[in-house]
């Protein structure tokens, strides 16, 4: 069976969650260890891949469970506003520590290396290729390009101003157009996530709300002080 075919039938199964483990960085949670026990948590839970940052992250989580790992390395540039594995190296680096899936910023922004070179050197290691896109122009070029998963990762990211609830539109047109779409963005509760499946995600990955308990604590510390004023 092809890998995809195994991804298609592992991720992408009715009722697919990922769980991204990112805590807030230089969080007390932000160590090794500690990603991989949310991510062990998450598999037994019932999640079925996890999003994983940085290769320390990744060789840990890879000892620990047996899930597909989607796998990213976050850089902050200061000559593009790409961060999402942004070089060829990276992608060299993330295979080797043990990622299944890769996933690199598919906008079309000033960038370092092309989103083509970094898909074809996904490829060349034989693994999945995801584009965090933030539109449907960019996720149609990608998928053109070779990708075979398209996340909305992106969409209320590029510009200044942030939406606060997910991009439903776009899992819709991207899925419409045939793209295996992962939805991510804000789907802040088990509600949205389901509406993501019900507009034709493929599978929906979750982070905030599942693994960064800063942003957790501080959304009930808003509410209940709305509540007192
Ligand atoms: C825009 C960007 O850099 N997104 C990142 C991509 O890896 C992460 O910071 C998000 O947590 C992830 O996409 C999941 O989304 P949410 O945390 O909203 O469930």
């Amino acid at each position: 069976m092809s890998l995809i075919a195994k991804m298609d039938a592992q991720i992408g199964r009715q009722g697919g969650l990922v769980v991204s483990c990112q805590p807030v960085p230089d969080s007390p949670l932000d160590k090794p260890d500690i990603v991989a026990a949310m991510a062990l948590a998450a598999q037994q839970a019932g999640a079925v891949a996890v999003r994983i940052e940085g290769i320390n992250n990744l060789r840990a989580v890879r000892q620990a469970v047996t899930l597909p790992i989607i796998g990213i390395i976050k850089r902050d540039l200061t000559d593009s506003p790409v961060r999402i594995t942004p070089y060829a190296e990276d992608v060299d680096a993330l295979a080797q520590a043990g990622a299944d899936i890769i996933a690199i910023d598919g906008t079309d922004r000033i960038r370092p290396v092309a989103v083509r070179d970094l898909l074809a050197r996904i490829h060349h290691h034989g693994l999945i290729a995801m584009a965090d896109c933030s539109c449907e122009q960019d996720g149609l070029y990608c998928q053109q390009t070779g990708a075979e998963l398209i996340g909305t990762t992106l969409s209320g990211y590029t510009s200044e101003h942030t939406p606060a609830e997910p991009d439903l539109a776009l899992v819709t047109t991207l899925s419409q157009a045939g793209c295996r779409v992962m939805a991510e963005g804000r789907y802040n509760s088990p509600e949205l996530a389901a509406q993501a499946k019900r507009h034709g995600a493929w599978a929906v990955t979750v982070g905030s709300a599942i693994t960064r308990l800063e942003y957790i604590c501080q959304w009930y510390c808003d509410a209940l002080q709305e509540a007192a004023t």
